[in-house]
């Protein structure tokens, strides 16, 4: 049974656990052939950068165009860092993304008062959360997030494409309310199976890793990315 869901869903999840199915997000998206090829290879989020320091930087405006290219049953993340309500507004009046993602210095109840679904990312293995009894204490004050996104530490917040010692993660699970988690930082096609083996997560969320280029994603990768990511459930079954 994963125990990285909530206590309360457990039972009801576990019957699926054998036919397990890591979620896939992939974020920074920018361009609409990336989100067609996104789509097609069976990513479940696709994430949106609000953030205008990110390479990935999408306007508002932007996304709302992006966002027609995307069907139901995939989720939009809009992610942001440190935003301003106005900006979250806009965003959630414009692109109406089904998650917001929260992946700067945000406090619990400011990420509470846009009355919408969040992730809560943390950035681990810097001097802020560097172990796992750091990480495991953190997240006791996020239960009301839909998920935990686990990312590396970066100067730049996120998309850094560098990962992080997953052992970070082994605290976590044993608390005694945890939500699903979400590994991400610098996973790729060729070390996602090993990180899902690993940390057993609910989902994986990739950027740099199927990139030929900050905001430019590679088809080729999303598809070996996504395969990887079947491969390992197979393995797992
Ligand atoms: O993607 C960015 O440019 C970014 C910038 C600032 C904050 C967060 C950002 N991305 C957040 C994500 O969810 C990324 O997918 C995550 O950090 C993993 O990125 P990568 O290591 O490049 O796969």
């Amino acid at each position: 049974m994963p125990s990285s869901l909530p206590s309360a869903a457990q039972p009801a999840l576990s019957a699926i656990a054998a036919g397990r199915r890591t979620r896939i997000k992939i974020c920074g998206m920018t361009r609409e052939a990336d989100i067609d090829t996104a789509v097609q290879e069976g990513a479940d989020a696709l994430g949106f950068v609000f953030f205008e320091a990110s390479r990935r930087y999408v306007s508002p405006d932007r996304a709302a165009q992006l966002r027609h290219r995307i069907p139901a049953f995939v989720d939009v993340v809009a992610l942001f860092v440190n935003a301003d309500t106005a900006l979250i507004r806009e965003v959630q009046d414009k692109v109406a993304p089904e998650l917001l993602q929260f992946h700067g210095d945000e406090t619990p109840e400011a990420c509470q008062r846009h009355g919408q679904r969040f992730l809560r990312a943390f950035r681990i293995g810097g001097p802020a959360l560097p172990d796992a009894a750091a990480v495991a204490a953190t997240c006791q004050h996020w239960e009301a997030a839909s998920a935990w996104l686990f990312d590396s530490d970066s100067t730049g917040y996120g998309g850094s494409g560098h990962g992080f010692d997953h052992d970070l993660l082994d605290a976590v699970s044993t608390l005694p309310t945890t939500r699903p988690i979400i590994l991400a930082g610098g996973l790729k096609p060729d070390n996602v199976s090993q990180a899902i083996a690993r940390t057993r997560p609910w989902a994986v969320d990739v950027s740099s890793g199927v990139e030929s280029a900050p905001g430019e994603k590679s088809a080729a990768s999303i598809q070996a990315f996504c395969q990887a990511v079947r491969a390992a459930d197979s393995l797992a079954d």
